[in-house]
This record gives structure tokens, sequence and C-alpha cells, in this order.
């Protein structure tokens, strides 16, 4: 079943374009196998939460609290609407997470002094917690922090945040001019414009994680919304500390146990996805070692 859900998911994956974000039906080979896919997934879902609730079994996990959610007037959700929650949970996880990944190690194994900042940062770690690693000490790892979160600056995973504007408003800019957003207006946020905003970020376009060290704070010193890769406000992104910790088991692992050399050019952003990924190929040659 992992198999035919995960070979279901890369197909959904790539009917996720930019394309199709803006003409969703347009008949094209690609929209067509999304919607097939969509269609078995929810078969295979709708099986899974069917089979918990005739149960009676109650266990203690998101399935569980999603089956047992109510809204407001009292109606339990459906399987339906469960489902549909399952797949946007793993969609909002998934793909935003290997994204993420993909590019730290891009950014990391081109850049020598991140990197062995990176790895001494494992030996200290390593060192301190000799018993095995725990929970706190990933959190200690401030330097592998902040390579993830610098990559994800550069290459936000969601480049576009989109919101339905429900009560009118008027906003103004930094030089002073005012607007006047409407009720039903479509207002789009571009992420990848945000994180490189030059009286924020200095020199946006260089690769430099120690913009968020104590000393500068560069995510802070625009306000709340300089730092946007997770979104901001009320759909904040509640998967950035998962995320965050996820990363850092996977590169920890990878930095104490493997020496990493990238033998592919740094990659070009794919911009026919909606959420760009690296294009073509990443390769990396590496040799195992173990700190
Ligand atoms: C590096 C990884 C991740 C990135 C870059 C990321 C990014 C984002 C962004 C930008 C949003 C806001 C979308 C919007 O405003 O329209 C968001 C929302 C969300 N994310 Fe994440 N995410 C990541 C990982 C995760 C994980 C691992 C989970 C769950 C396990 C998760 C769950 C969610 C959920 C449920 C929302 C919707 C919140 C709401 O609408 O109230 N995310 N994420």
């Amino acid at each position: 079943m992992f198999d035919e859900v995960y070979t279901l998911f890369r197909e959904i994956e790539k009917g996720v374009t930019l394309i199709s974000f803006l003409f969703p039906y347009l008949p094209t080979p690609a929209n067509w196998q999304r919607d097939r896919a969509r269609i078995r997934l929810t078969e295979i879902l709708s099986n899974v939460v069917e089979s918990r609730k005739s149960s009676g079994r109650v266990e203690e996990d998101t399935l569980q609290k999603l089956i047992d959610s109510k809204y407001k007037d009292g109606r339990p959700t459906t399987v339906e609407e469960v489902v549909g929650l399952i797949i946007g949970l793993l969609f909002a996880g998934k793909h935003t997470s290997s994204h993420t990944s993909t590019w730290t190690g891009a950014c990391l194994l081109s850049h020598p002094a991140f990197l062995r900042a990176a790895i001494e940062e494992q030996h200290q770690v390593a060192k301190k917690y000799k018993d095995g690693l725990e929970y706190n000490a990933f959190l200690e790892m401030d330097t592998l922090h902040n390579c993830i979160k610098e990559a994800l600056r550069k290459n936000p995973a969601t480049p576009l945040l989109v919101r339905r504007v429900h009560k009118r408003f008027t906003v103004q800019t930094k030089e002073g001019q005012q607007y006047d957003i409407q009720q039903d207006y479509i207002v789009a946020t571009p992420t990848i414009v945000n994180n490189n905003i030059p009286y924020i970020y200095t020199d946006p376009q260089v690769y430099d994680p120690n913009r968020f060290g104590p000393e500068r704070r560069e995510d802070k010193v625009g306000g709340k919304f300089s730092y946007t890769s997770f979104g901001g406000g009320r759909h904040v992104c509640t998967g950035e500390a998962y995320a965050y910790m996820q990363l850092k088991v996977i590169w920890s692992h990878l930095l104490r146990n493997f020496d990493l050399e990238l033998v592919s050019p740094f990659p070009n952003t794919d911009w026919s996805k909606f959420l760009p990924d690296p294009q073509g190929k990443l390769l990396v040659r590496y040799t195992r070692n173990g700190i």
C-alpha cells in the first residue's frame, strides 16, 4: 500500500504546476493523471478512516483527532472531510520538507565555510550528548537551524501566498502610497520578494545563515512579517517546529556520518512548478566517515 500511496502522491504533485494553479481544469495529461490519482487516494484513505471508525478502537493520534472533531454547530466531520484533511496535511508537510531538505543540501555543499561550521557544531553536540542525540540536542543545533532557514529564505517552498479578501481595508506602502483593497479581491503576497527586501536583508542575494544570528536577527528587523517562508498571521504554518526538527534529524545524520560533495552544478530553480524545486538532478558523492 505504501508504494501505491507514494506513487499516487507523485502523480498529484506533478499536476500542481503554475499553469494548473491558474487553470485547474485544463484538459492536460498531467491534470487527468492528478485527478485520477486523487480519486484512488481518496478510496484508499476512506477505507482507513472507515475501518478505524467501525473498529470502535480509540487511538492517540492525528487521525483520531480529525475523526472526533466537531464543527461549531456540533456536526461531526464526515469521512470525506477527514480524508480531505489528511491529504491536505500530507501535502502541507511532505513536499515542503523534501524541497527544503534538498535546497539545504545544495546550499551547504556549495558554501564550504558554512558546511565546516555545521560539521563543527555536530562534533560539539555529539561530544556533549555522547549517550545518543535526543530532542534537546537537536534544539541546540543553531548553526544547522540557520543554514536550513537561509536555504528556505532563498528558496521558499511556497513562493506565493494567496487570500480572498473578506473585509475591505486600506494599506499604505513604506513610501506613503495608499491602496484600497475591496472585498472579494484576491490578494497574493510573493514570499520570494518579501524574503529579498534589501532594507531587511543585507545583500539578500548572498547565502548567509549568519544573518539570523543573535547580532543581526534580520528575520526580525522588519517586524513580524520579515520572514514569511512559513507564512504568517492566522494561517501561519502549524508544522514549523516539527519541520525544523525533522530536517535537523536528517542533516545531522548525514553530516555526522558522511563526507559529502556536490558533483553536479548548483541547480537552477524550476519555476514551472507551483512549489519550485531544484531543476534537474542533484548529484552528490558520499563517503562514509562517522563522527
Ligand atoms: C520546511 C517545511 C515547511 C514549509 C516551508 C511550510 C510552509 C508553510 C506555509 C508557507 C504555510 C502557509 C500557507 C498559506 O498561508 O497559504 C503553511 C501552512 C501550513 N502548514 Fe506548513 N510548511 C512546512 C512543513 C509543514 C509540516 C511538516 C506540516 C505538518 C506536519 C505542516 C502543516 C501545515 C498546515 C496544517 C498549514 C495550514 C495552516 C492553516 O491554514 O491554518 N507544514 N506551511
